[in-house]
């Protein structure tokens, strides 16, 4: 495998009540494009939780390749955020530039036109003025990756990208999804639709607490490797 963006190395994760993850050993290549499958409750955001570093690990360590904070963006899960910030779509979409320009002050013409290209991509230009919380959820979606867009990071991690949105939205976004991973970036998404991991992922993690397997997708998603995750985790998981 190429060099390693991210590496794990027997990390355990959780709280002090409980552990979510535990021993996990493996590396995101550079350049790769990785899904994180596995059940409810299998430990896939607090897997991504403990990468983005907000969570320290209760065990082991994960060594991230370059500057975590310039280097990496991330979509949380779309109940994790506070949709009632009066803010507008397009100030969401700019707040995506802040680690490269700095404060407002830094924030030109060029910057602006780069928004409004983000926005364009992602279908929202006739939105920009929209208060976020009057977007519907695709919508959001939408806007949330334009301010991937910005960010302009190597490293990517989405929790749930295409959760409730509908087809034509999830199309469009996994395009964007593929057009990081053509330029070379390193792209990380948990997601719950094996037959879409199947199609377009070539890697996958399989979790189910711990990592059931971890490599090619075809090799990951056997049978017999949902089987195991299913019973560990103790629900249905096909
Ligand atoms: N803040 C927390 N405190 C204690 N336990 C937590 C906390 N957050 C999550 N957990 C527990 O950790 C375990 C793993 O949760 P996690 O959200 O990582 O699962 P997941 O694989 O992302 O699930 P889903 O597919 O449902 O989103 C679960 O049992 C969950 O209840």
């Amino acid at each position: 495998m190429d060099a390693a963006a991210i590496e794990l190395d027997q990390v355990s994760l959780g709280w002090r009540d409980r552990v979510a993850v535990r021993d996990v050993s493996g590396a995101f290549g550079r350049g790769t494009l990785t899904a994180i499958v596995g059940p409810n409750g299998a430990g896939k955001s607090t897997l991504l939780k403990g990468i983005m570093g907000v969570l320290n690990p209760l065990r082991g360590e994960i060594r991230l390749a370059g500057d975590p904070g310039r280097d990496m963006a991330c979509l949380p899960q779309s109940g994790e955020l506070d949709r009632s910030f009066p803010i507008s779509t397009f100030d969401l979409v700019a707040m995506g530039a802040w680690r490269r320009v700095g404060a407002w002050k830094g924030f030109g013409a060029a910057e602006r036109e780069r928004v409004w290209q983000a926005l364009d991509t992602v279908g929202l230009a006739d939105f920009a003025a929209r208060i976020v919380g009057t977007l519907s959820g695709g919508q959001l979606q939408r806007a949330l990756f334009a301010r991937l867009l910005l960010q302009d990071a190597h490293t990517l991690l989405l929790d749930e990208p295409f959760a409730a949105v509908d087809r034509a939205t999830t199309e469009d976004l996994m395009a964007l999804l593929r057009r990081w991973h053509q330029e070379g970036r390193t792209v990380i998404a948990v997601l719950h639709d094996l037959d879409m991991v199947r199609e377009m992922f070539p890697r996958t993690l399989l979790m189910a607490g711990q990592a059931v397997a971890w490599g090619p997708t075809a090799e990951v998603l056997t049978p017999e490797n949902l089987h195991l995750a299913r019973h560990l985790c103790a629900g249905d998981y096909r």
